[in-house]
């Protein structure tokens, strides 16, 4: 707030910049202390700061209880999602603004075993990040992609477009199947935007619709809705022909602490406790990242590091000039591009046209067939040849020189 305040000047004229914006958030100008190192592609690691309890439904026999356990997991990865940043720095914070190509690769490796990561912005116009995560133990493994569609109505209301896909391995022998879960993502709005510290809340519904059989349907509101109580949340996993009949019901508070009870909420009586999640408590894996020097000149902390670099000191010539650089080579690529009849290839991701999952749950989940491919550049799939064959790649000093010099104006 202290920091607010002695920007107040340039947070007013945000403020009503934003008033007339047009919907894309990226071009947005905002004052410095608003500005984050971090780009959206770091956004999907998101998905498994837990991975045991990512992986936990794969050890469960009854899919039930595996939908449960999917809707815990989900749930459990809402405060990293949309409250780490404002809990890090005492305000939400505008992402960079990942280009066509960026990467960001790690792995996870605790109990649950190794738990890998791909993110890679496969689209620029309009903005779309695809990333997959793969535990090597369970075989789990979640794929998705997602843009954004912005308006202002008071306030900034961002709807996400986009889906993901857990699929687990469940059975042996004979019997093994994949199982599927196709997940719908949730909109939020920003608060605090007046006094000078933007936070997320979550509202609307999304959910969870498995290839077992079961749904779970998720409801967020915030301070002054039905609890009063900010960042809320209620659930309940039902057979998705019947609504009525609720296996498992879920209340409390994303970034703080949720239970999940047995068969449908009361209001009289206690419901049986099957597990209370301590959001705040839980103790996170870091996601393991290479050193700088090892890692591909398009991944992300490599990429912007000087840009990252210029934000950290408050140096808003050399943000600026450090962006336009990158900025500058992208577009005399996609020109290049352009005027050769080539597109750029994606490392990982492939745009498909249509898609197993989608067709199966697509109708019951309310997304669409197409993956909503008109706003996101494609409904991208990810490609185990294609990675196997990026994480094969030896580039030479000479070949890394290049890209650097041809993408990324270096
Ligand atoms: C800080 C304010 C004033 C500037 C606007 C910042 C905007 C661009 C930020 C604020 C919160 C951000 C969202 C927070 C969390 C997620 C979930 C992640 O899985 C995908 C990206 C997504 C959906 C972010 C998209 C960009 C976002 C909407």
């Amino acid at each position: 707030m202290a920091e607010a305040q002695a920007n107040s000047g340039s947070w007013s004229a945000f403020l009503k910049s934003i008033a007339s914006f047009n919907g894309d958030l990226s071009s947005l100008t905002a004052p410095p202390f608003i500005l984050s190192s971090q780009s959206l592609t770091e956004f999907s690691s998101y998905w498994a700061t837990h991975p045991p309890i990512f992986t936990a439904a794969a050890a469960e026999s009854d899919p039930a209880k595996r939908a449960m356990l999917v809707l815990k997991w989900f749930l459990s990865t809402l405060k990293h999602q949309y409250a780490s940043r404002s809990e890090q720095f005492g305000n939400e914070k505008k992402p960079l603004n990942p280009f066509l190509g960026e990467l960001f690769l790690g792995s996870w490796n605790d109990e649950a075993g190794k738990t890998t990561l791909v993110s890679e912005q496969v689209s620029h116009h309009p903005p779309a990040t695809a990333y997959c995560i793969r535990n090597d133990k369970t075989g789990i493994r979640l794929e998705g992609y997602n843009a954004q569609k912005a308006t202002f109505k008071s306030t900034i209301i961002v709807k996400q477009i986009g889906h993901a896909v857990l699929t687990i391995p469940v059975g042996s022998g004979d019997s093994r199947a994949l199982e599927r879960y196709l997940i719908s993502l949730p909109s939020l709005h920003i608060e605090g935007l007046i006094f000078g510290a933007p936070f997320v809340e979550l509202d609307g519904s999304s959910s969870i619709t498995s290839s077992s059989g079961y749904t779970a349907k998720i409801d967020y509101s915030g301070k002054g809705w039905l609890s009063g109580k900010k960042n809320t949340v209620v659930a309940s996993v039902f057979p998705t022909d019947n609504e009525k009949e609720v296996l498992y019901n879920v209340t409390g508070q994303w970034t703080k602490e949720f239970e999940i009870y047995e068969g449908p909420a009361k209001k009289n009586s206690k419901s049986t406790l099957v597990s209370v999640y301590d959001a705040a408590g839980t103790q996170q894996t870091d996601l393991a990242i290479a050193p700088l020097d090892k890692q591909h000149p398009l991944e992300s902390r490599r990429a912007w590091g000087k840009v990252a670099e210029a934000i950290q000191k408050g140096d808003m010539d050399s943000v600026s000039l450090e962006k336009t650089k990158i900025e500058q080579a992208q577009r005399s690529l996609r020109s290049k591009e352009n005027s050769e009849g080539q597109a750029w290839e994606r490392r990982y991701f492939n745009a498909v046209t249509e898609d197993e999952t989608l067709a199966l749950l697509g109708k019951a989940a309310g997304v669409p067939l197409d993956g909503d491919k008109d706003k996101t550049g494609g409904l991208w799939r990810f490609d185990v040849e294609k990675a196997a064959k990026a994480e094969a790649e030896q580039l030479s000093d000479e070949q890394i020189a290049r890209i650097e010099k041809e993408l990324l104006g270096q």
